[in-house]
């Protein structure tokens, strides 16, 4: 099996970028299919951002061609995030009661990772992330309600949300994987603004809890060259080390950012301020 693939692009070639290119680079539109896994490799620091949604049948991570590697964890981490019904993860034999917006961290070296719902009709929906590692962890589980949000922004500029981190350097260990998530306030639509870049670190942004009928306008690009691309529900956005990763809605959301590069440290950002961007 073959995962799909996206290569590395440079500012100066994205800045010449039409909508339809830009989707195809940087928008995964495949995520959270019924039944199956979804992958998709980045040539930004080798983070695979990818799904699974099990329903009547336990699925089990399968090894892909593009690893060459002897199964799927074998030189590599895995983040986890639930924003489905309740579900579980069974790594090696342990199992996890994973409910929405609760984590798992899969250390390098776990040969068997198996993904199930515990009802059909309300399936689990697993948010997936995976970068090389190269030292073995334990494997977490992260409840929400364990993870210290910190609430920031303000609802007279419509972006206040409350940031949930799960595996950074303060928090579940991790080689390189940093992760958590960030909910908006209602009637707030701004999410990261003030933006940032950390070109120390690439970032996946995966959108959930978008109403039906909503979208998000995320932002990308350098700071001083900004390009949007129009969000769904359930979409996700490769964000290259060098780009903002910002966005603002047509309602309040959630999203999962999920990053991997130099250091765990969940601050190491650069801000830009608002009035600079372009
Ligand atoms: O709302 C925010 O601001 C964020 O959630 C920012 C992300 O966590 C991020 O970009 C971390 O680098
Ligand atoms: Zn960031």
């Amino acid at each position: 099996m073959i995962m799909n693939q996206r290569y590395a692009q440079s500012p100066k070639e994205v800045a010449t970028l039409g909508t339809a290119e830009l989707r195809a680079s940087f928008l995964l539109e495949d995520l959270m299919q019924l039944g199956q896994f979804n992958f998709t490799y980045s040539h930004y620091d080798r983070a695979i951002t990818g799904s699974v949604v099990p329903v009547d049948k336990p699925l089990e991570l399968p090894g892909y061609e593009n690893l060459r590697s002897d199964f799927f964890l074998q030189r590599r981490e895995l983040g986890i995030i639930n924003v489905g019904g309740a579900g579980t993860v069974n790594i090696d034999g342990t199992v996890y009661e994973v409910n929405k917006l609760d984590a798992v961290y899969v250390g390098k070296g776990s040969v068997s990772v198996v993904f199930s719902s515990n009802v059909a009709t309300d399936p689990a929906k697993f948010f997936l992330y995976s970068v090389p590692a190269h030292k073995e962890y334990p494997h977490q589980l992260i409840k929400k309600e364990n993870a210290i949000p910190t609430t920031i922004g303000s609802k007279d500029t419509a972006n206040e949300r409350t940031i949930y981190k799960y595996i950074h350097l303060e928090g579940a260990k991790s080689c390189q994987l940093v992760m958590g998530l960030t909910v908006l306030s209602t009637g707030c639509v701004w999410n990261t603004m003030p933006a940032h870049v950390h070109d120390r670190r690439m970032e996946s942004y995966f959108y959930f809890d978008v109403p039906a009928g909503q979208v998000v306008f995320h932002l990308m690009g350098q700071p001083q060259e900004t390009r949007h691309v129009v969000v769904q529900n359930h979409q996700a956005i490769i964000s290259p080390p060098w780009s903002i990763h910002s966005g603002g809605g047509t309602s309040n959301y959630g999203f999962i950012w999920a990053m991997a590069g130099e250091n765990l440290v969940y601050s190491d950002m650069d801000a830009v301020a608002i009035n600079e961007l372009r």
